[in-house]
C-alpha cells in the first residue's frame, strides 16, 4: 500500500496535495514525491522519509500549476531505502507523463524482458512503478496518430496497459499538456476515490485519492469510487470524461483496508472502515465466546492504534471491562510499514508502554487487529506479563496470515509470516500467549461486507492462499522470497 493523490485545481495546488498526502502519511512512510504542472511544464520534489521533514519551503515555491499529484510510499518491490525508487517516476515520451502508483505488479519479469526486447525502453529502477508508466507511454505511442492526443486514445492506451498488466494497480498520471489520467486495476484490488468541488470561477475542482477522508477534508463532495477497470480524465480546465477499458472486470477490493491500512474514517467502496472493524470485532466476540468457555478474563484491552475498535466491540459484546492498559508514544509512526524487522521489533518497544497498574494480577484479553510476523504481539505479551498480568489472552480480530501478500502489502516471504506452517497452539506458544484466538476467514468476510451488496467479494489471498490476479504460483512466490530488497 501507498497513499495517492491527485488533484485539478483553479488556483496552485501545492499546498492542498501536500496537506492530501499528510492525511494519507499512514498509508506509507518510507518516502513521497509531489509534481505538478504549470501548462506543459513538470515540476518534481522527492525525498526519503514522512512528508513533514522532506519537504522544505523552497521545494514547495516550486511545485507551481493548478494540476498536481503526491505520493507516500511503502516499498513492496525496489529498495525503501534509494531515493530514485521514490514516487512519482517521469518519462519524456510520448508527450511527457508523470505517474504515481498503488500496489504491486505480479508479471513484472516478462514486462522488464519485453520492455527491453520489444519496445527498446530503458529502466533505471527495480520498481514495479516504472514498469508500470513505460507500458501506459508505450502503449499511447502506439496508439497516437494526428499531433494531438484526445481522450478516446488514452483510454484505448489503458485497455491495453490492462492486458498486459498483471496484479495491482491504482494509478494517477499526468499527461503534459494535456491533464490528470487516474485509473484502477480489473480487480480494484487497491481503493481510488473521486471527489468534486466548485471554485469561485464556477470552474469544477476535483481529486482523486486513496482514501475518502482527503475528499472530505479538503471540502469535496465524494462523487464515487474509481470502478475496477476504469479510466478517468480531468482536463486542467475541470471537464471531466470516464470509460470503462477493461474487457472483463470484478470488485474485489482488499481486505486488509479495512482490517488495518485505511484510516477508519474512510470509506472504502462503500464500505465505512470504521464501521467494518467494529463488526469484526462483534463477530470475534461471538467466536471467542464459543472457544474461551470456563477460561477467566477481567478486561480487554486493545493494542493502539488500529485494533480499538474491534477491541471495544469486543468487550461490549462480551460484558466485559474495556481497559487502555499499553500508551502509545504519538510520535513514532506505524510499526508494520517500516522496512526491516530489526527498525520494527526497536519501535514497538519505543511505541508501546505498558501500564502495571492496569495488568497487575489481572486475567487481560489483549485484542489487535491482525497478527502478522508476531512482531507486535510477542513483545506485548512479554510486556504484559512483565507489567504484572495473571494470565494473557491473545485475540486477532483477522484470521491467521499464512501467505504472503502480493497486492500491494510488504509481506512476501512465508518464512516470516509466524502462523505460516505453524498450528494456533505453536503460534500461541511462540507468542508466549496462554491461548490465542483467530477470526475465521467466514467471520472476516460477513463482518467486512454485511449490510450493502456492492462488494460481493474480498482480496483475502494473504490468508486463503487464493490469488485472483496474475499467474501467482510457488514458482513466483520462490522468485519473489529469493530476490526482494528490504
Ligand atoms: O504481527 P506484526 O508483524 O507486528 O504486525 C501486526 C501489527 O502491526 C500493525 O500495527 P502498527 O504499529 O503498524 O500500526 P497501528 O498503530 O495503526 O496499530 C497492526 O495494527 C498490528 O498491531
Ligand atoms: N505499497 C505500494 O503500493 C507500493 C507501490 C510500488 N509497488 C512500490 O514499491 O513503490
Ligand atoms: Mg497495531
Amino acid at each position: 500500500m501507498c497513499g495517492i493523490v491527485g488533484i485539478v485545481s483553479s488556483e496552485p495546488v501545492n499546498q492542498q496535495v501536500y496537506d492530501s498526502l499528510l492525511l494519507l502519511q499512514h498509508r506509507g512512510q518510507d518516502s513521497t514525491g509531489i509534481a505538478t504542472v504549470d501548462g506543459d511544464r513538470f515540476h518534481m520534489v522527492k525525498a526519503n522519509g514522512q512528508v513533514r521533514e522532506a519537504y522544505r519551503t523552497r521545494d514547495m515555491r516550486q511545485l507551481l500549476g493548478n494540476v498536481g499529484l503526491g505520493h507516500v510510499r511503502y516499498a513492496t518491490r525496489g529498495s525503501a531505502a534509494r531515493e530514485e525508487e521514490a514516487q512519482p517516476f517521469y518519462v519524456g515520451a510520448p508527450y511527457g507523463i508523470i505517474l504515481v502508483h498503488n500496489g504491486n505488479l505480479t508479471n513484472t519479469r516478462e514486462l522488464t524482458a519485453e520492455l527491453f526486447n520489444v519496445d527498446r525502453r530503458h529502466l533505471n529502477t527495480h520498481s514495479d512503478t516504472e514498469l508500470l508508466l513505460n507500458v501506459l507511454a508505450n502503449e499511447l505511442q502506439a496508439g497516437i496518430t494526428g499531433l494531438q492526443l484526445d481522450d478516446e486514445q488514452v483510454f484505448d492506451a489503458v485497455a491495453r496497459v490492462h492486458e498486459r498488466v498483471e496484479g495491482s494497480y491504482a494509478a494517477i498520471a499526468m499527461i503534459a499538456g494535456y491533464g490528470l489520467l487516474a485509473f484502477r486495476d480489473p480487480f480494484g484490488i487497491r481503493p481510488l476515490v473521486l471527489g468534486r468541488r466548485k471554485a469561485e470561477n464556477g470552474q469544477d475542482e476535483w481529486v482523486v485519492a486513496s482514501e475518502s477522508l482527503v475528499l472530505e477534508s479538503g471540502g469535496y463532495e465524494i462523487v464515487r469510487d474509481v470502478e475496477p477497470g476504469e479510466a478517468i480524465m480531468i482536463s486542467p480546465d475541470g471537464s471531466m470524461k470516464s470509460r470503462q477499458c477493461a474487457a472483463a472486470r470484478k470488485l474485489v477490493p482488499c481486505a486488509f483496508e479495512y482490517i488495518y491500512l485505511a484510516r477508519p474514517d474512510s470509506v472504502l467502496d462503500g464500505i465505512s472502515v470504521y464501521d467494518a472493524r467494529l463488526r469484526l470485532g462483534d463477530v470475534l466476540a461471538e467466536e471467542i465466546a464459543e472457544q474461551l468457555q470456563g477460561v477467566d478474563v477481567d478486561v480487554v484491552m486493545p493494542i493502539p492504534d488500529s485494533a480499538r475498535p474491534s477491541a471495544m466491540q469486543v468487550a461490549q459484546k462480551l460484558g466485559i471491562e474495556y481497559r487502555e492498559g499499553f500508551f502509545k508514544n504519538r510520535y513514532v509512526g506505524r510499526t508494520f510499514i517500516m522496512p526491516g524487522q530489526a527498525v520494527r521489533k526497536k519501535s514497538v518497544r519505543q511505541k508501546l508502554n505498558a501500564m502495571s497498574t492496569e495488568f497487575a494480577g489481572k486475567n487481560v484479553l489483549i485484542v489487535d487487529d491482525s497478527i502478522v510476523r508476531g512482531t507486535t504481539s510477542r513483545e506485548i505479551v512479554e510486556m504484559a506479563r512483565t507489567a504484572g498480568a495473571k494470565s494473557v489472552i491473545f485475540a486477532s480480530a483477522a484470521p491467521p496470515v499464512i501467505y504472503p501478500h502480493v497486492y500491494g502489502i510488504n509481506m512476501p516471504t512465508r518464512s516470516e509470516l509466524i502462523a505460516h506452517g505453524r498450528t494456533p497452539a505453536e503460534i500461541a506458544e511462540g507468542l508466549g500467549a496462554d491461548h490465542l484466538i483467530y477470526l475465521s476467514v467466514e467471520g472476516m468476510n460477513r463482518a467486512i461486507l454485511e449490510g450493502q451488496d456492492h462488494v460481493t467479494e474480498l482480496e483475502q489471498s494473504c490468508f486463503t492462499g487464493e490469488y485472483i490476479a496474475g499467474n501467482v504460483d510457488e514458482e513466483y512466490l520462490s522468485w519473489v522470497e529469493a530476490t526482494q530488497e528490504s
